[in-house]
């Protein structure tokens, strides 16, 4: 950096008010550029003073921190990606919340086999009680679950090992897949897949593997009519197309993710998902 140009309190103080009075950094940038700054040291300027303003007004206002997540390698714009093999489609992307559309991501067969594998283990689907420890049925939630553990058969090994290499995330971070069933009407109302920082159950929750950090919803089957997966933060709905799956990511426990996401009522037929939640640590 020039010593001569050195990033002085009131300097500081100067960019976070013009950031507070909606001035866009590249208009910042310009006039610091036109009343003598070199652009090097007066993009470092911005960048250091923002990131410490943002983090600051983060926890004035108990944000929680963000934490790295699981994300595929999209770089160069790619539009499928090949795992062990296997070509998955990039469908669609979207960067706030952080989403990604696979196509073909499971094969006909592979969904046959989960759905085989878990139907004789359905029960009615379960939330994480709001006031007490444990879990509880949820008139929001009215389809009826499962959970295989992780590893616990080759086709679970095979899908999650697929699933690690494609969102670059260690498989020991994630849960064991969940498969749903969802019959004509029901549905999974709006909700966030993150522990809720303020339920009594979290902290003893989180003590095993930490937060949940990405969602990768699987489609085993193609509904006769409704069951998509909706985003009402986005204005998203993602159709349920066997074989294909949708991925988001959310770097804290806070609505600012957007993640915010449910199953729309199915209509006719029946919906089948399987899902994958990936954790911050180890699951074990
Ligand atoms: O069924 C869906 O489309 C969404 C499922 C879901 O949100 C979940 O399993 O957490
Ligand atoms: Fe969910």
């Amino acid at each position: 950096m020039n010593a001569a140009q050195t990033i002085t309190p009131e300097l500081r103080q100067w960019i976070v008010e013009q950031a507070r009075a909606g001035v866009g950094p590249e208009q910042v940038l310009k006039a610091m550029m036109s009343s003598g700054w070199e652009e090097a040291v007066a993009i470092q300027a911005l960048e250091q003073t923002l990131e410490g303003y943002l983090h600051q007004h983060a926890s004035a206002n108990s944000l929680p921190p963000p934490s790295r997540v699981p994300l595929p390698d999209l770089a160069g714009a790619p539009s499928s990606l090949v795992v062990d093999g296997h070509e998955i489609k990039v469908l669609l992307t979207l960067k706030n919340p952080q989403l990604v559309l696979f196509g073909h991501l499971l094969s006909d067969q592979e969904c046959d086999l989960l759905r085989t594998a878990a139907a004789g283990r359905l029960a009615r689907s379960e939330t994480v009680a709001a006031a007490s420890d444990g879990s509880e049925v949820n008139a929001a939630r009215t389809s009826e679950g499962m959970f295989f553990e992780r590893g616990e058969n080759e086709i679970c090994k095979r899908i999650e090992a697929r699933i690690a290499a494609l969102v670059n995330w260690p498989v020991e971070n994630g849960e064991g897949l969940q498969v749903l069933r969802y019959r004509p009407g029901a549905e999974y109302l709006p909700h966030y897949d993150y522990f809720d920082p303020r339920h009594a159950s979290t902290p003893a929750i989180l003590q095993r593997g930490g937060q949940r950090v990405g969602t990768l919803v699987m489609y085993l089957n193609t509904p006769e009519g409704g069951g998509g997966t909706i985003f009402p933060d986005v204005g998203l709905e993602v159709a349920p197309v066997k074989g294909n799956a949708v991925f988001f990511a959310y770097d804290r426990p806070h609505p600012m993710t957007r993640s915010l996401h449910g199953g729309s009522p199915v209509l006719a037929g029946e919906k089948w998902v399987a899902t994958k939640w990936l954790r911050e640590g180890r699951f074990d």
